[in-house]
C-alpha cells in the first residue's frame, strides 16, 4: 500500500502559494504532518482526499490515480476534516447508514451492522438515535472519525482531529486511529509536536508550500544530538543571544527566559545540553 505524491503545486488567487513541488511517498501507517498555521497542510489533505484541485502534479493511492480518477479513489478513502458541519436534524446512525451507501456497502443487513460497530467502538452507540444537533464538541469529533473509518478506507486523513477533546477522549481517539493505522495509511496532521513522535513511524515537516523534511520522527532527531544547549538568562541576556546565536525557542518559566540554542559548540557559559526534541527539529526547519 503506497500513496504517491509527485510535484504537487497549487497557487490560489492573491499569489498564495500553498504548495509548491510537494513530492511525499507514503506507506502503510500513521504518517504526520507538521507545519505552522498557513504552511499548507489543509490544502494538501485537501488535494490528496480529492475535495479541491491542484495546479499541477501527480497523487496515486498503489494503482489509482487520485486525480484523474476521484470517484475511485473515494471508494478507498475516509476523510476528517478540521472543521465539518453535520446536519443537525439527523441521528448518527442514520447518517452513518447513509454514508456506508454512499462508500458502497449496499446490503441492508450489512451496513446496518457495520454501523453499529463503528457507534460502539467511538461509544456512541447509546445516543445512535439523538439528534446530532445536540452533541457536544467530543461527541461530534467521535461521530467524525466513525464517518471517516466506516468501509475499511485504505487512506484515512485526519486534520487536527483532538481540538477541543478531554484527554481522556483525546487518548480513545488516537487508540483507535492506530488500530486503523495496522490496515490503512493514516494521515494525521496535529499542532501537537509530542503526539507526532508518539504515535507515528513517519512523518514530514511543511513549511511556506514545501516539505522541508520527511522520515522516521526518532531517526530525523538524530543529526541534532549534542547540538541542542540551554540556559536561564535575563531579558537583556536573551536579546544579546538572539543576535549572536541561533535561538530556536524559549520558554518563560516563573517570570525567567529558559533559552534554547542550536549550535555546534557550547554557546557560552553555564549552558546545558538537552535530548533533542520534535519541537526543536520543527523550529529549525520551518526558519
Ligand atoms: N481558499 C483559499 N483562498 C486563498 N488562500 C487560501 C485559501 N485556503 C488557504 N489559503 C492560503 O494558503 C496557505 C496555506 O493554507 P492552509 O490552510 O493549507 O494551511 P495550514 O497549514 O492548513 O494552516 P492551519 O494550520 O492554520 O490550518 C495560507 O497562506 C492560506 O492563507
Amino acid at each position: 500500500m503506497k500513496l504517491e505524491i509527485k510535484n504537487l503545486s497549487k497557487r490560489y488567487s492573491g499569489e498564495v502559494c500553498a504548495l509548491s513541488n510537494v513530492n511525499l511517498s507514503i506507506s502503510k501507517g500513521m504518517f504526520g504532518l507538521l507545519g505552522a498555521n498557513g504552511a499548507g497542510k489543509s490544502t494538501l489533505m485537501r488535494t490528496i482526499a480529492t475535495l479541491q484541485e491542484a495546479d499541477k502534479g501527480e497523487i496515486r493511492l498503489d494503482n489509482i490515480d487520485v486525480v484523474k480518477n476521484k470517484h475511485e479513489a473515494r471508494k478507498l478513502l475516509g476523510y476528517l476534516p478540521q472543521d465539518f458541519g453535520l446536519y443537525p436534524q439527523e441521528t448518527p446512525e442514520n447518517l452513518l447508514k447513509q454514508i456506508a451507501y454512499l462508500k458502497g456497502i449496499k446490503g441492508k443487513k450489512e451496513r446496518k451492522a457495520l454501523v453499529s460497530y463503528y457507534l460502539d467502538k467511538v461509544n456512541l452507540y447509546k445516543v445512535r438515535n439523538q439528534k446530532l444537533g445536540g452533541f457536544s464538541g467530543g461527541m461530534t469529533r467521535r461521530f467524525g472519525i466513525a464517518q471517516a473509518l466506516i468501509g475499511n478506507p485504505k487512506l484515512i486523513i485526519v486534520d487536527e482531529p483532538t481540538a477541543g477533546l478531554d484527554p481522556e477522549e483525546k487518548t480513545n481517539f488516537y487508540n483507535i486511529l492506530s488500530e486503523a493505522s495496522e490496515k490503512a495509511i493514516v494521515i494525521l496532521s496535529t499542532h501537537i509536536v509530542e503526539d507526532i513522535h508518539r504515535l507515528c513511524n513517519d512523518m514530514a515537516i511543511i513549511s511556506g508550500g514545501k516539505v522541508v523534511e520527511q522520515g522516521n520522527p526518532s531517526q530525523l532527531l538524530t543529526p541534532l544530538n549534542d547540538k541542542i544547549w540551554r540556559k536561564k538568562v535575563t531579558k537583556k541576556e536573551f536579546e544579546n543571544l538572539k543576535e549572536t546565536q541561533n535561538v530556536i525557542r524559549y520558554e518563560l518559566i516563573s517570570g525567567e527566559i529558559l533559552a534554547y540554542i542550536y549550535s555546534n559548540d557550547i554557546p557560552g557559559d553555564g549552558f546545558e545540553h538537552v535530548v533533542p526534541v520534535l519541537e526543536d527539529l520543527f523550529f529549525i526547519k520551518r526558519k
